[in-house]
């Protein structure tokens, strides 16, 4: 879906569909240049709002790669990170010894990924590393050590490109702020 589509809920188009594309190539060969065929490197998408990053950022790697999943919820229908991070679907993957990828949408106060990364390390993956799309640097709660971030965004509520509000908008092409009406 185009954001178009949906104009009256956003109020300002942030990161255009062209723009979004060119980020995840730029990521793609600062990545290609840390690892090599025989990392076996594998990305672990975080679903559900990884998916788009996953899906474009994968095809976009000149790499052999395995992907895998987890689903982890902090935020449920709301704007705001309850704090408490939730599995709701586990690897597949052992990944002991692995060179370990995150690929998430976004950044935001940082607890899900404090905690993901401090729950992948002690499985005694050989590393694990973060690619996000986007941080909001002025949300941030807890410093986390990103090796590839996209895109540095203002502190409000996005939507699109995998980025929901209450699970809508993640299908549309662009990424947009969400307009206060929606959710108060
Ligand atoms: O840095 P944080 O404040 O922790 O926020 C970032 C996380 O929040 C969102 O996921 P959410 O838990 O809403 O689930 P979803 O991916 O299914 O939308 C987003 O996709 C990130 O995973
Ligand atoms: O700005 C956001 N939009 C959608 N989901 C999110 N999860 C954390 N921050 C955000
Ligand atoms: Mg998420």
């Amino acid at each position: 879906m185009d954001i178009d589509d949906v104009r009256d809920d956003i109020t300002e188009v942030l990161l255009t569909e062209e723009q979004i594309a060119e980020k995840i190539a730029e990521l793609a060969r600062r990545i290609e240049a840390d690892y090599d065929d025989d990392d076996d490197v594998l990305l672990v998408g975080v679903l559900r709002g990884a998916v788009m990053v996953m899906a474009d950022l994968a095809r976009e790697l000149r790499l052999q790669l395995n992907m895998d999943w987890m689903a982890v919820s902090s935020y449920g229908s709301g704007t705001q990170s309850s704090g408490v991070v939730r599995i709701l679907k586990d690897l597949d993957t052992d990944i002991t010894g692995r060179k370990v990828l995150i690929v998430e949408d976004i950044i935001d106060s940082g607890l899900t990924l404090s905690w993901l990364l401090a729950n992948l390390r002690s499985r005694g993956a050989a590393s694990v590393e973060i690619c996000a799309l986007l941080r909001k640097p002025e949300a941030v709660k807890v410093e986390i050590d990103v090796r590839y971030v996209g895109y540095d965004i203002p502190n409000a509520f996005v939507v699109g490109y995998g980025l929901d509000y209450a699970e809508r908008y993640r299908n549309l092409k662009s990424i947009g702020v969400l307009a206060p009406h929606i959710y108060s």
